[in-house]
């Protein structure tokens, strides 16, 4: 993470409105009670908390001049957060203006970042449950994680230079530490909401969320071939953290999931390494753990049309507005059998898939991004198999629909026959599971040859609401303020 310079101290417990310092004394809290109460601390008591008699305005200013790649969004991040983060008083730093420096995603725009951002290398992710369902605690999970992810995406310790460790001996630090000296490696936070936010499982509204239930957040129907494990599925709100280092990957789901504690605990969690998808074609398309180019076919960020038509929630209306620009995201778990993958011959293998090993070109000929011809004979029958992968999910087959995926390989160790506890941590981005996910998981399932090689361990299904649009505000905002 970047150390930003000069010997600034930042203020411990500062609340969103100090984003932006104000020049007129008067507006802001008296006394520290108030100030707890507002989730504003003045400067004076800020600097007394830090124990370092430089207030928050010499903080921005140090950063603000001498942090140039830093720009406006670390500068401004005025909002510190109390090292137990009570308040709930955090919210979105700044903007970044202009272009980000290398190596960070701003978390601002109308969708999330994390979704169409050129796919990073690593990812942790991970469903929390709500401890005591209720919408202040919601809220105030919100806007402290959205404020900690402010920090974490420009390379920062959450809570500013000192974050992970000042002058102040006698609390922990605001920010576990691990990611100090790392840049911020592309590192980008997307969240979602599981159906189970909104109702329980017998469809009873569980924070008064219960009207605003996206239609399309359903309960996943039972696929052919699923062995569901119910502890690694599902949850209340979802963390997508993918960086291009694992160490800032996992510093953001272990920190996010501290300043969560007493609001939210973590459901399951599953570290992922090697992207399976080009979300860009600026990316070369990488591997899976079968050996095979992944993501070839892959929804691209240079194609806003079919993003627009496929991936993003659109024409909502109503109760269900708070979701526009938003997206569903699938994860699935896939164990793959590798061993029993690795002993197959290259023809079957490929078979299997549809494409060459060697290139992913389609069996029906061409080079790696030529359109399959599932017309095309070959000796003894279709040059590339009714039942094989490509042709179970291409959009010929699927009305039309595509999908965005942004999966994972993982690799858990091994089990305790030796075999290795691996495979593909599949996610997608739908406009509507029911239209764009549903349909494909069924007609895979029930018919893919590569079934035989694979088996589905957990599942969830998010939706994702909007991006952030400008400071002050919190991820989630939208459904909770429509
Ligand atoms: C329900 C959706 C999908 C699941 C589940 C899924 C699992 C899965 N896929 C591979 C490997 C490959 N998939 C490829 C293409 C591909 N896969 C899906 C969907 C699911 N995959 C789609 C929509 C597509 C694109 C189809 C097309 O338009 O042609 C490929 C080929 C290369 C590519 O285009 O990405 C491979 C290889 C595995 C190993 C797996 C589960 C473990
Ligand atoms: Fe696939």
């Amino acid at each position: 993470m970047n150390q930003d310079p000069g010997d600034a101290r930042p203020a411990q417990n500062a609340g969103s409105e100090s984003v932006t310092p104000s020049p007129d004394a008067s507006a802001r809290p008296e006394t520290e009670a108030d100030a707890a109460r507002s989730g504003h601390v003045p400067d004076d008591v800020a600097d007394s908390r830090a124990g370092q008699g430089t207030s928050r305005r010499r903080l921005l200013g140090a950063l603000g001049t001498g942090g140039a790649g830093l720009i406006v969004g670390a500068a401004a991040t005025g909002v510190a957060l109390a090292p137990r983060l009570e308040s709930g008083a955090g919210a979105a730093p700044e903007p970044t203006q202009g272009s980000a420096p290398a190596g960070v995603v701003s978390m601002f725009g109308p969708h999330q970042a994390g979704i169409v951002t050129p796919a990073q290398d690593r990812m942790h992710m991970a469903a929390f449950d709500l401890i005591k369902p209720n919408l202040k605690d919601l809220e105030s999970l919100l806007r402290d994680w959205s404020s900690a992810i402010g920090y974490m995406t420009q390379g920062l310790p959450i809570g500013g230079s000192q974050g992970a460790g000042g002058a102040d001996l006698l609390s922990a630090p605001m920010d576990t530490g691990e990611a100090v000296g790392l840049t911020a490696a592309n590192l980008t936070v997307t969240i979602g909401f599981g159906r189970s936010l909104f109702v329980d499982s017998k469809g009873k509204d569980r924070l008064g969320l219960g009207s605003k239930l996206p239609q399309a957040l359903i309960e996943l129907p039972h696929f052919a071939g699923d062995m569901l494990e119910k502890a690694r599925s599902g949850g209340d709100i979802v963390v997508q953290a993918c960086a291009d280092d694992p160490q800032v990957a996992v510093h953001a789901v272990r920190n996010l999931s501290r300043i969560a504690f007493g609001r939210a605990s973590v459901r399951w969690s599953q570290i992922g390494f090697g992207r399976t998808s080009a979300t860009s074609r600026a990316q070369a398309t990488p591997r899976n753990l079968f050996g095979f180019k992944d993501g070839t076919a892959n929804l691209k960020a240079e194609d806003p049309e079919l993003l627009e038509d496929h991936v993003w929630s659109t024409g909502l209306t109503g109760e269900q507005a708070w979701l526009n620009n938003g997206s569903f995201l699938v994860a699935r778990r896939i164990r793959m059998f590798i061993e029993t993958w690795d002993r197959q011959a290259l023809g079957e293998q490929e078979r299997s898939i549809g494409r060459t090993k060697s290139v992913g070109a389609p069996l029906s000929g061409g080079e790696e991004f030529t359109e399959p011809d599932f017309a095309k004979k070959a000796e003894g029958g279709l040059a590339i198999e009714k039942d094989s992968h490509v042709s179970l999910a291409h959009p010929q087959q699927n009305n039309g629909v595509q999908m965005l995926r942004r999966g994972y390989n993982y690799a858990d160790g091994s089990d305790g026959l030796g075999r290795l506890d691996a495979g593909l941590f599949f996610i997608a981005y739908v406009k509507d599971p029911r239209t764009h996910y549903v349909p494909m998981q069924k007609r895979i399932s029930a018919r893919d040859i590569m079934q035989e090689y694979v088996r589905h361990t957990a599942s969830g299904l998010f939706a994702v609401p909007p991006g952030l649009n400008g400071a002050g505000g919190y991820l989630g905002q939208s459904l909770l303020e429509s």
